[in-house]
């Protein structure tokens, strides 16, 4: 019998914040796993292997409880964006996202009684044409530096969305309803 806690085995404060907004008991475990990837792999691919990475990682420590890892991309025209590591680079992912249709992928893993399950969820974003002022004033947030694809949908970057297929939750990090039905399945018990 698993304890009926759940380790996250991730540093994103949302990830965080939409697990205790529906009262999930959690522990947070995240250690520092290599988030390289083989780029030839297709992106549903690529988030679903480091979600199962990180969670792994924790495993090694922690064999008693359910365990919880995610991974988000975003995919512009069969290129894999993370998250930019400078000014530059995150104006440049905003211009190329500018004006079109994106797909945002988060793979989730669970680990209960040794085994590790994955899934993934995709949604489609459509942005607005951004001007250069635009691009300039969001960089200026800050918002972009710890996000993939340089925006955040749940802040500021929500004024740079037109439209969105799929579930919101997938985009900023954790396809919550999803996450919810797998881990029930598995025998976690909700507080709901
Ligand atoms: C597109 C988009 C991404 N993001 C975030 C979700 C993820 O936290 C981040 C992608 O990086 P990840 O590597 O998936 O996660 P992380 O580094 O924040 O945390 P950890 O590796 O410890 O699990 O981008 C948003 O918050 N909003 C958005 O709209």
């Amino acid at each position: 019998m698993l304890k009926q806690t759940l380790i996250l085995a991730s540093s994103s404060p949302r990830r965080k914040e939409l697990l205790e907004e529906l009262q999930i008991p959690i522990v947070i475990s995240s250690s520092n796993v290599d988030e390289s990837f083989d780029p030839t792999l297709a992106p549903e691919e690529i988030v679903m292997y480091l979600a199962r990475k990180k969670v792994e990682a924790v495993y090694s420590n922690d064999k008693e409880s359910f365990i919880l890892g995610a991974d988000t991309v975003v995919c512009l025209d069969g290129v894999i964006l993370g998250k930019p590591r400078t000014r530059e680079e995150a104006s440049q992912m905003l211009s190329q996202l500018s004006g079109k249709t994106h797909s945002v992928y988060t793979g989730v893993a669970i680990m209960a009684n040794g085994i590790c399950s994955t899934f993934y969820e995709k949604t489609d974003v459509l942005f607005w044409e951004l001007t250069d002022e635009e691009i300039h004033d969001y960089l200026n947030t800050g918002e972009p530096f710890d996000k993939a694809g340089a925006y955040g949908i749940q802040g500021v970057g929500r004024i740079l969305v037109k439209e969105i297929k799929g579930d919101y939750f997938t985009v900023v990090g954790l396809p919550i309803s999803r996450t919810v039905r797998e881990l029930k399945a598995k025998g976690f018990s909700m507080p709901h």
